[in-house]
């Protein structure tokens, strides 16, 4: 398990990406829309980890609802894993709640799941395994 990447809440990506861009010397290596989710994603390579800046696509998206409560900010932490579905029984098995059944399509070709904050100490966490 690694920290595959770290997931910020912004407003605009136009504005946050020039800013990222000169926080960290570097563009961004892709920036992709995934409908389901109502948002687009904007991924920076750092080392063995990323940043993803993620936009709310529509009034309904879960990152338009975080910026209205918080605003922007760290909004998960993505953790890389080799087995999504190994993960989940063993998380389950430890008691952690999941916000899905099965894992789904996310960004930069991932099988995603997202645990209950409740159950992860107040932290959104997301696992992530690399499609095959
Ligand atoms: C394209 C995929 C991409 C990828 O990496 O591939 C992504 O990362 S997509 C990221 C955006 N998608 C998601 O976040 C999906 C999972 N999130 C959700 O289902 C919701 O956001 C949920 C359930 C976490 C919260 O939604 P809800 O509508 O219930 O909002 P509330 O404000 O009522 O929150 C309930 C409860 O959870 C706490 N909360 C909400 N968001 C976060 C957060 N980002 N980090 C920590 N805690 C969070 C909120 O404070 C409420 O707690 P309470 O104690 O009741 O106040
Ligand atoms: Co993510």
């Amino acid at each position: 398990m690694k920290i595959e990447h770290l997931g910020i809440a912004v407003k605009s990506l136009q504005k946050s990406d020039e800013l990222f861009a000169k926080l960290l010397g570097k563009e961004n290596y892709k920036q992709e829309s995934v409908e389901r989710e109502g948002v687009t994603t904007s991924f920076y390579e750092l080392g063995d980890s990323k940043i993803e800046l993620l936009e709310a696509a529509n009034p309904e998206s879960p990152i338009a609802k975080f910026l209205d409560k918080r605003g922007e900010g760290i909004h998960h932490v993505a953790f890389g894993v080799e087995n999504i579905g190994a993960e989940i029984e063993r998380l389950k098995a430890a008691g952690f709640q999941f916000l899905s059944e099965e894992p789904k399509d996310g960004a930069d070709n991932k099988l995603i799941i997202f645990l209950h904050p409740k159950s992860t100490n107040g932290i959104l966490v997301e696992l992530c395994q690399e499609k095959p």
